[in-house]
């Protein structure tokens, strides 16, 4: 089959799926559970819907056991200003969000279960897919949209080693794409990383947690511009600056292969 062939048949099948789903979605049965939780409803249904709706991935931004107690005090410290005191003891949301994390970006979006089958049912996200906690990429992202900022806690395992005892420049350039190119999402909708430059400034030590800074320097028409800084988290040692340039894209794009 050309590549040509199977882009116009894959996306054939993604408008097939899609519809199948949207029409799944609105079959009366679903409108009446909706409405009324206990209603009953036809077996066909109950049998295939709850493994759609009710399945709760894990959020890999939590805390786990693998955490030093730098990265909980960090944690803890953005992770408190995610809800802040109202009046009358109320809370409301405070300056910064936490991002949660899953490994399959797709599976988890609204009809992406059918998405993922079509693309690779093994896809995984690259910095979410060992399960040994803390072996390699631990990080979790706070974005502050009054700001137009976001900071990684980023706690790097053995299995990221480069130079001996240090981070690979690698695994530090996958953290700066990942942190800027979500950054970039929040701020832009979907996006590819157009360019990333890069300056290593002094080695990262492996197992240690760093911060990974970026903001936003401006945008024009589909460009994102971002900057990025990673350093020790007291802030007196710079590892790692950077620059990127992210470009919106509709999801076709993807399914053409770019
Ligand atoms: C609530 C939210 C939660 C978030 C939840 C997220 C969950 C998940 C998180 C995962 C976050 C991971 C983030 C990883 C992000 C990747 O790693 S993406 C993978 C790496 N990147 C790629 O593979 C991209 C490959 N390149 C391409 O596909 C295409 O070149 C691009 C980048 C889409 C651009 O193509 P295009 O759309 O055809 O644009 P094109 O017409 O060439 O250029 C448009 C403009 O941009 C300029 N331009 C294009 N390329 C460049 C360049 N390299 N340098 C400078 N200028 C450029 C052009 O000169 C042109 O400028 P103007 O003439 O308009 O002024």
């Amino acid at each position: 089959m050309t590549h040509e062939s199977h882009r116009v048949q894959m996306a054939r099948s993604l408008g097939r799926l899609l519809k199948g789903f949207q029409s799944l979605t609105s079959l009366p049965a679903m409108r009446a559970q909706r409405s009324h939780p206990s209603a009953c409803v036809p077996c066909r249904t109950t049998v295939a819907l709850p493994s759609l709706f009710s399945f709760k991935p894990r959020d890999f931004s939590l805390p786990n056991s693998s955490w030093s107690s730098e990265m909980m005090r960090l944690y803890d410290h953005y992770n408190s200003q995610c809800e802040v005191e109202a009046e009358r003891g109320e809370t409301r949301g405070g300056p910064w969000q936490r991002l949660p994390s899953y490994n399959r970006s797709l599976k988890y979006a609204t009809g992406g279960v059918y998405l993922s089958k079509i693309i690779q049912s093994r896809a995984r996200l690259f910095t979410r897919n060992i399960r040994e906690p803390g072996a390699a990429f631990e990080y979790v992202l706070f974005v502050n949209k009054e700001e137009q900022r976001c900071v990684c806690i980023f706690q790097a395992g053995h299995l990221l080693e480069g130079p001996p005892g240090h981070v690979h420049g690698g695994a530090i350039a996958t953290m700066i794409d990942n942190v800027t190119g979500t950054h970039a999402t929040v701020l832009s909708g979907p996006v590819m990383t157009a360019n990333l430059n890069i300056n290593y400034r002094s080695p990262v030590p492996l197992g240690s947690t760093v911060l990974i800074e970026s903001s936003l320097d401006t945008k024009e028409g589909r460009k994102t511009f971002i900057s990025c800084k990673v350093t020790s988290t007291d802030g007196s040692k710079l590892h790692t600056e950077a620059t990127a340039l992210f470009l919106s894209i509709n999801v076709s794009h993807l399914l053409r292969g770019g």
